[in-house]
């Protein structure tokens, strides 16, 4: 089907939304009105822009409180209407949608306003201009779409339909089945938006917090299966008012925006992308760094060795068990400063994972970073970091271990198992974005979203995970409590017994991330512990969160560069991150060389 954008949902002047728009793939556009005014070309420059660019003009839009008004004031309406319809003319717009009146000086009366937009038709009609009726869903009195349908059907005008706009729809409770009693070509237009679930007034929540379908909490999968059994088969067209969108670039909001189309034209069957390849574990976590000697002391302490030399590049791999981190100090390293990568997603069918990524508009990476590499599948996520799908050591893939030579080493007992979570701070304008980009391009499932107190903003984080929880990636935005105001990003590694490994690291000369006394004060108010163990969390800084299915003790380590370590251990079906925790870590993050605060 084709798609569209109204050009509201996207940030920059009109000329910079239409290019965004192209760029990203979208077959056309819904011009807002004040896009126009504000814009210094003439309709006619538009139009050519706009087809130079392959897109059509879906919708031209909104003409505001026009039915249901006394008859001097309608005969105003109708002139503002005719310069209107010779604009979209020159525009070369078909389609006009009219909402729902918001005025005072509108009646609540169906037959009148029905009247009044078959006449408005008519002379829509003179100009090949259709009109669609849009119900606000705080509309003077129509605030319903069933309830502009039943105008529109009154008017009984060929040059009037309605328009449907998932927002108005379900944000107002409405039960979308009944969609399918309105005649599909009678549905002009198709506007889809979502948005998070929250209780406050519906103009506000529609100007500020719509989204891009399925990043919040509306069933527009299921509504959209209801307006094609209707028999709709004009454009998916997304309008989204959105704060951020309005602010962050248009490119990627763009991009954004028609992934987002892609994923739900696949939940509604109109569309079949390759399926998704769910990772089945994390193969390996990747440090670029500039400094080596801080780095590769904090893995020592950690438990990590140093196992094997990438044959031709600065690259070494540490590993500790099943968890393997590789230490880059080539050309990427000196433009970032120490920060994490890249991921190495271990996958049941790396091509294919990669054919689904740039399915869904995942900017692929080069196979093969140098000639003499093991061809390897990668892709870059929203806030850059490198997803590589990966085969680690499976006779019948190549694996990416091939392209490293063995290094002699000391076999050690490790004391963390595995990497539990990999946690990534996002560029402020792109969480919704980042989510939506794990959930579709990987597989993976994402758990609500948490907000927790920083002492300098919000943290707000929803992590991402396959079902056997062995891919877990925790997906954060907020203020960073880095040195230098990096986001940071931090790798967390599983261990049996988080005292011992955390004892083990301190011993190592490992630097532990001191927790202040009252929190102490309080877990010992909410919890039992046997004697002395609250004194050896207070002492190396461990954190306590319990809930219904089993228990989570974790601690951190100094942060380098952007990067920190925390060491989790799990017991019972324990599945969070220890969100309870957050302010007092993110605080005690913050405080670290900055005595006094
Ligand atoms: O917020 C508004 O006024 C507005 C205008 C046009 C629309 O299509 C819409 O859904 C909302
Ligand atoms: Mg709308």
């Amino acid at each position: 089907m084709r798609t569209s954008i109204a050009t509201v949902s996207l940030s920059g002047s009109l000329t910079e939304k239409l290019t965004a728009a192209a760029r990203a793939g979208f077959d056309g556009v819904e011009v807002f009105e004040n896009d126009l005014l504000a814009s210094p070309l003439a309709p006619e420059e538009i139009r050519a822009r706009t087809a130079d660019l392959g897109l059509s003009i879906d919708l031209y839009q909104p003409m505001r409180d026009v039915e249901a008004v006394p008859e001097e004031e309608f005969a105003r309406n109708l002139r503002r209407a005719r310069h209107k319809f010779e604009l979209m003319r020159r525009l070369g717009a078909d389609t006009v949608l009219v909402c729902s009146s918001v005025s005072p000086l509108a009646v609540d009366d169906d037959a009148l306003a029905a009247d009044q937009l078959r006449r408005l038709a008519d002379v829509a009609g003179e100009f090949g201009v259709r009109v669609a009726y849009e119900a606000l869903a705080w509309g003077r009195h129509v605030s319903t779409y069933d309830h502009a349908w039943r105008i529109v059907e009154a008017a009984d005008h060929p040059y009037l339909g309605t328009c449907l706009d998932s927002f108005h729809i379900l944000a107002r409770g409405s039960d979308p089945k009944g969609i399918e009693d309105i005649p599909g070509e009678k549905i002009f237009f198709l506007q889809l938006a979502d948005a998070p679930l929250m209780a406050m007034d519906v103009l506000q929540w529609s100007r500020h917090y719509r989204c891009f379908p399925g990043q919040g909490g509306f069933d527009i999968a299921g509504l959209l299966g209801h307006v094609m059994s209707a028999g709709y088969r004009g454009p998916l067209s997304l309008e989204v008012f959105n704060d951020v969108f309005r602010q962050a670039e248009a490119g990627p909001t763009a991009v954004d925006a028609r992934r987002s189309l892609l994923v739900l034209q696949e939940a509604t069957g109109l569309a079949t992308p390759p399926a998704p390849v769910v990772p089945s574990g994390v193969a390996f976590a990747e440090l670029v760094t500039p400094d080596v000697a801080p780095v590769t002391t904090l893995l020592g302490a950690l438990g990590f060795t140093r196992t094997a030399r990438h044959r031709s590049k600065p690259v070494d791999l540490w590993q500790q068990g099943e968890a393997r981190v590789l230490v880059n100090t080539g050309p990427a390293a000196r433009r970032d400063g120490t920060a994490l990568a890249a991921i190495g997603l271990e996958s049941p069918d790396p091509a294919a994972a990669a054919r689904r990524a740039e399915s869904l508009l995942a900017p692929v990476l080069p196979r093969r970073r140098a000639l003499e590499d093991a061809p390897l599948d990668a892709v870059a996520a929203p806030d850059g970091t490198e997803l590589f799908f990966c085969a680690t050591d499976r006779p019948e893939l190549p694996s990416w271990t091939g392209d490293f030579e063995p290094v002699e080493h000391q076999a050690d007992t490790p004391s963390t198992t595995r990497i539990d979570h990999v946690a990534l701070t996002q560029p402020w304008h792109q969480f919704d974005e980042a989510a939506l980009f794990h959930r579709s391009v990987l597989g993976l499932s994402a758990q609500d979203s948490v907000d927790v107190a920083d002492p300098y903003g919000l943290h707000r984080s929803r992590a991402v995970t396959n079902a056997d929880g062995s891919v877990r990636i925790a997906l954060g935005v907020g203020p960073a409590p880095t040195d230098d105001g990096a986001r940071a990003q931090h790798i967390a590694l599983a261990t049996d017994d988080v005292v011992a490994a955390a004892r083990r690291f301190r011993d190592a000369g490992g630097r532990l991330l001191p927790m202040p006394a009252n929190y102490y004060d309080d877990l010992a108010a909410r919890h039992e512990f046997a004697d002395g163990e609250l004194e050896t969390y207070r002492d190396l800084g461990i954190l306590y969160d319990r809930d219904q299915d089993g228990e989570f003790r974790h601690c951190y380590t100094e942060t380098v560069g952007r990067v920190f370590f925390e060491l989790v251990q799990r017991d019972g079906g324990y599945r969070g991150y220890g969100a309870q925790n957050a302010p007092v870590r993110l605080a005690a993050q913050h405080a670290v060389g900055r005595p006094g605060r």
